[in-house]
């Protein structure tokens, strides 16, 4: 019997794009990389970049750049396309140029015959994924946004440096909108099986004046302290995007805070936003619904709401 290929197409091969296909390709999570872009000679310029290095791989992986027609079998098309924020700028601010861009994407894609995940990283990425859900027709299991995923990292490093611990002992969510109004639930986060509350009640001395709407303020804030130094973001979130990739092809049922449509989960509908989804072969498999307190349901309605406020513009 044929063995599947798995393959991954990655529209945009910009900085996060390109990322996105290098950090595949040394983790060696696929077997295909196909690279498309507006801009042929890029794509074909990060193709043989890549290329370069496959000598010095675990195993042969094979990469291409070319068009639309490319994505029919690929099993997950990746959305990078789209303008970075500039500083003085919000997601938000992108959406304009990126629905549009967006909206060039979709229907190629579609016509070469893809039934497979979308996974969408270009800004603001829940209201483009929003979109791309409708434009594709697909079951909203097939469209992943990477959400809150990047902040919740950047959430657990923070809390990691502050108590000493190996950030992937820290279980904690960012949630809502990859933006200004996400918000953590703090009810909900654990380190090394204690509540975060018991961390700090237990340590007075260590833990005298944690700041925890301070610690959600440095959260958001990240990406804009590492755009002030370098212009923009990439790594980070290329290998995020990476690791959800994998968690699709793997079937790793894994769960990540991802961009999907509420349903009524938490009390909200018509939605896109990050909200902890178990990951595997299918796209988003559950919603996982995490009880939360009046405060923090308070909060993360209010960050529905800003993107509520979009969402009838799409
Ligand atoms: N979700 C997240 O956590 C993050 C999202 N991003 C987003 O990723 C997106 C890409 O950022 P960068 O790679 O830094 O930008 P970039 O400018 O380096 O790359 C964008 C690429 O998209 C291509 N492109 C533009 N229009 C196109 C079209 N119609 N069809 C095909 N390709 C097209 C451009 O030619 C370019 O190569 C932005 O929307 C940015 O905000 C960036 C960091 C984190
Ligand atoms: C640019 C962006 O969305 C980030 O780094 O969070």
């Amino acid at each position: 019997m044929k063995q599947h290929i798995s393959k991954v197409a990655i529209i945009g091969a910009g900085l996060v794009g390109s990322s996105t296909a290098f950090s595949l390709l040394t983790q060696g999570l696929c077997d295909e990389i196909l690279l498309v872009d507006r801009d042929a000679e890029r794509a074909h310029g990060e193709m043989m970049d890549l290329r370069d290095g496959i000598d010095y791989l675990g195993r042969n992986i094979r990469v291409t750049a070319g068009g639309y027609a490319g994505c029919g079998d690929a099993d997950i098309v990746v959305i990078t396309a789209g303008p970075p924020p500039r500083e003085g700028q919000t997601r938000l601010d992108t959406l304009g140029l990126s629905k549009e861009i967006v909206r060039s994407i979709v229907g190629p894609v579609m016509d070469a015959g893809f039934s497979g995940i979308f996974l969408i990283v270009s800004n603001p990425v829940d209201l483009i994924a929003q979109d791309v859900w409708k434009l594709s027709g697909l079951p909203k299991s097939q469209v992943i946004g990477t959400g809150t995923a990047l902040d919740s990292a950047r959430l657990k490093a923070l809390l990691g440096g502050l108590v000493g611990v190996d950030p992937r002992s820290v279980h904690a969510f960012a949630l809502g909108e990859h933006g200004d109004s996400q918000m953590v639930p703090w009810s909900r986060v654990t380190v090394g099986g204690k509540t975060f509350a018991e961390v700090l009640r237990d340590n007075p001395g260590r833990f005298e004046g944690v700041d925890l709407d301070r610690l959600v303020h440095d959260t958001v804030q990240a990406g804009w302290e590492i755009l002030k130094r370098k212009g923009t973001t990439y790594y980070g979130i290329a290998t995020t995007a990476a690791g959800i990739i994998k968690c699709i092809l793997h079937d790793e049922n894994r769960i990540i805070p991802v961009s999907t449509l509420l349903e009524g989960e938490y009390g909200e509908s018509g939605v896109f936003c990050g909200v902890p989804a178990v990951i595997g072969h299918g796209g988003v498999q559950e919603i996982v619904r995490l009880p939360l307190t009046g405060a923090e349901e308070e909060k993360f309605h209010a960050s529905c709401e800003v993107l509520r406020g979009f969402v009838k513009n799409l």
